[in-house]
């Protein structure tokens, strides 16, 4: 797990450090870190350095006088100015300082761009030139290493603005929200987080986390010597329509391939289709010790009755699609809600783009609200808890933003449920496990299909 923070976390840290030892040094070892891992990109050739006013331009000029030592760097102060005592070092290592007409002619040579414009102070809208030279990067074929993040996104916002597109970021400290929020991640590259001696702020309550690998191995339920279908979990779905029968199949799918213990259907498509595909599920109501409701309800009347039947077991329960809009009235403890972007937006009453602009905050809003966790999908797929907490899951290929994968993710949230994980949880290894299929599968594979090497990847990732 990685904590992410924001940049008015990462300024208090970094005071926190000063106040105890005035003389520390935290931007030299930013600059030995940005060039060593230019060194790693780039091991020869050229280097041509962007640097901005404030203290990102100075790591940036620092870097430069690294390089200096052994190879042709060229300075471009792309706002005419640069951190005083930086910009002597580079100076003196022999840097050559040029203006942006010498700068942009002088990316035709270079065998790396290091873009130290902005960083934790970066806003929005950089300046003409800045941003036409960011662009001219973008169209070359040489890789950009921006440090700490791609100068002119937001340091706390996962929206894209003019900005670099780098192959790698070094970033300090922890990560911050463009580096994992898209669509502003896919403009970081590889994010490299180095320890420059700033302790991360651990802040339980309100953390933004991501989960990686290795959480989702660890929390992933196997079955021991003393398992058997009832204690790996038995998960019952109600999903699909007349309309939308595929979603029946497709909750199904996603729920038998993630392992549960059984299956039980008792939705209102045709028990034959349904039989006939997995051979292996029961129908009808029973024992079980977790439901799924809503995925390819459509609009079909009796929600209400239908997800208050689920309160009735007392079972906690995933809640997808046109369920979301049928809540029962009080606490939904131990329940897992799974809208997109829309789904949240109607429940809040808000729009989309609001919802697409402040993920964390409408996720959170809904589960402090209703006291369920929130996996909000998407590019970025959001957990948040009703204490505020929220995490993120392990990121994937676009290739998943089809149709029915959100069905797919709902019956392997059922069954990470039904074997009793917190729904936070279920939330987050669900989502994750999806991304990591898909990107162990690359390509146009639809969610069925996918769903079908689902156990090969959990498999392997158990191994
Ligand atoms: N804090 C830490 O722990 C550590 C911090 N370190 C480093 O310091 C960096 C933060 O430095 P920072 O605070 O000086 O801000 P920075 O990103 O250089 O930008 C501010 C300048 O840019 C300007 N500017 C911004 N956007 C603009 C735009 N669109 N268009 C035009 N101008 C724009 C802005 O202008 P203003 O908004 O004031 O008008 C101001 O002059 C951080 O990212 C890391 O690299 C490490 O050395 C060690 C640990
Ligand atoms: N840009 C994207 N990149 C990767 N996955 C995405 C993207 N957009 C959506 N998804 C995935 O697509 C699914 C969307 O769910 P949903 O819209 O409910 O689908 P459906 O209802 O058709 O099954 C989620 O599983 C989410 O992980
Ligand atoms: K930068």
């Amino acid at each position: 797990m990685r904590q992410v923070i924001t940049a008015q976390q990462m300024r208090d840290a970094e005071q926190r450090v000063f106040d105890a030892e005035p003389d520390v040094d935290l931007m030299g070892r930013a600059a030995r870190a940005v060039a060593k891992i230019a060194e790693g990109v780039a091991p020869s050739g050229p280097v041509l350095v962007a640097v901005g006013p404030g203290n990102n331009g100075g790591d940036g000029l620092f870097a430069a006088a690294h390089l200096a030592d052994h190879r042709p760097v060229t300075v471009w102060l792309a706002m005419g100015k640069g951190h005083e005592a930086g910009l002597a070092a580079a100076r003196a290592a022999g840097c050559h300082v040029v203006d942006a007409v010498a700068a942009a002619a002088a990316l035709g040579d270079a065998a790396l761009v290091i873009d130290a414009v902005t960083g934790l102070g970066s806003r929005p809208e950089l300046p003409t030139t800045t941003a036409t030279f960011a662009e001219a990067c973008e169209a070359s074929a040489v890789p950009v290493l921006s440090v700490d993040l791609p100068s002119g996104l937001d340091a706390d916002s996962g929206q894209v603005h003019d900005s670099f597109r780098a192959q790698h970021t070094v970033t300090f400290a922890a990560l911050k929200a463009c580096h994992v929020q898209e669509p502003a991640a896919s403009r970081c590259g590889q994010v490299h987080v180095v320890d420059i001696g700033v302790p991360v702020p651990q802040d339980e309550g309100q953390a933004v986390r991501q989960a990686d690998e290795a959480d989702v191995a660890r929390w992933w339920p196997r079955p021991d010597a003393t398992s058997d279908k009832y204690s790996r979990g038995v998960v019952m779905l109600d999903t699909g329509s007349e309309h939308y029968q595929g979603a029946a199949l497709l909750t199904v799918a996603g729920a038998l391939n993630a392992g549960a213990g059984m299956v039980r259907y008792t939705g209102r498509v045709h028990s034959g289709l349904v039989l006939s595909r997995f051979p292996s599920v029961v129908v009808g109501e029973g024992r079980a010790q977790a439901m799924v409701l809503g995925s390819g309800w459509g609009d079909t009347d009796g929600a209400e009755g239908r997800v208050a039947n689920a309160r009735l077991h007392g079972l906690p329960a995933v809640v997808d699609a046109n369920a979301l809009y049928a809540l029962p009235q009080g606490r939904l403890d131990g329940w897992l809600l799974t809208p997109h972007a829309g789904e949240l937006s109607r429940m809040l009453g808000c729009s989309r783009s609001h919802v697409q602009t402040e993920p964390v905050s409408c996720a959170r809003e809904v589960a402090r609200t209703t006291g369920a966790a929130v996996l909000l999908k998407g590019a970025t797929q959001y957990v948040a808890e009703p204490s505020g907490r929220v995490t993120i899951a392990v990121p994937g290929p676009n290739w998943t933003a089809q149709a029915g994968s959100g069905d797919v993710l709902a019956g392997i949230c059922g069954t990470l449920l039904a074997a009793g994980l917190p729904a936070w949880r279920a939330g987050v290894v669900g989502a994750s496990i999806q991304a990591m299929t898909a990107a162990r599968n690359p390509g146009p594979y639809p969610p069925d299909a996918l769903a079908a090497r689902l156990p090969e990847v959990i498999g392997s990732l158990l191994a």
